[in-house]
């Protein structure tokens, strides 16, 4: 069954991240990270995104757990895609996320999962394929299913104008990548070129998906992702699903394309 998309609006692109926010602590305390509780889950492990994602909805987050008392000793964090590149490089979403983390209490350095970078002597498809291994070490499945892919608990991805979420770009056949975890991305159309990025099949396997998509840039994006029965090579971000949550955190200027 598919669960419903729900859409919430903020009024501008901090509105949205401060929304954002407000459901992540709400998350967190679900799962036991505000007050422990005997049968919370053990780790809570999200996936994060660059762009604005990086750099306005993460801060947000780790700003509004804060004030709430979130403890992150026991989540990890994992990222939705990377661009290999070598490390320390500006286009490395790692840095700017390590960065925000510094501020999240408790967040063990240890549990920032971050890909291998292209200055170690490792190829692209070896990048992709060590971080496959470690989020299916790391990472349990749902279900028992042999073969069942690790089950994210949250996935936050941004997109782009021309709909792409992660590093999956429109107009490439979700086929050939289906039942990986991992791939590597050799052509961007978005420089840098080369980069790892989570398949559908991994970000549909996690329990919550969060799309972040602000500003008039994307709006024709979010009309297109928001039209009943649009497939994953029209539109990426129309095709991504959570098990139990889809939410897409929207801002007017995003709405401009969509019908009242
Ligand atoms: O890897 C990249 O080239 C970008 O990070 C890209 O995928 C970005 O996440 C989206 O285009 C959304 O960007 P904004 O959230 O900044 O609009």
């Amino acid at each position: 069954m598919t669960v419903e998309r729900e859409i919430v609006t903020g009024t501008d692109a901090a509105d949205a991240a401060r929304l954002t926010a407000e459901r992540f602590v709400r998350f967190a305390t679900e799962r036991g990270l505000v007050e422990p509780r005997e049968d919370a889950p053990a780790e809570t492990h999200i996936a994060v995104s660059g762009g604005s994602v990086a750099t306005s909805v993460m801060p947000a987050i780790v700003a509004a757990a804060d004030g709430a008392g979130v403890d992150w000793s026991h989540v990890h964090v994992w990222f939705a895609d990377e661009r290999f590149v070598p490390r320390g490089h500006d286009d490395r979403n790692a840095a700017a996320v390590a960065s925000v983390l510094r501020g999240a209490k408790g967040f063990v350095p240890t549990h920032l999962h971050s890909t291998l970078s292209s200055e170690i002597g490792v190829s692209l498809d070896e990048a992709a394929a060590a971080y496959e291994r470690e989020l299916r070490v790391n990472v349990p499945p749902r279900s028992r299913t042999p073969g069942a892919l690790p089950s994210l608990d949250l996935v936050l991805l941004g997109a782009g104008p021309d709909g792409h979420t992660a590093s999956l770009f429109p107009g490439r056949d979700p086929e050939a990548i289906a039942g990986r975890v991992v791939v590597a991305v050799a052509d961007s159309p978005k420089p840098p070129p080369e980069r790892v990025t989570l398949t559908f099949d991994a970000i549909d396997a996690a329990q919550r998906v969060w799309a972040i998509v602000t500003g008039e840039g994307k709006a024709e994006a979010l009309r297109v992702a928001l039209t009943p029965g649009v497939d994953a090579r029209t539109s990426p971000l129309g095709a991504v699903r959570g098990t139990d949550e889809t939410l897409f955190v929207v801002d007017e200027a995003a709405r401009t394309a969509l019908a009242d």
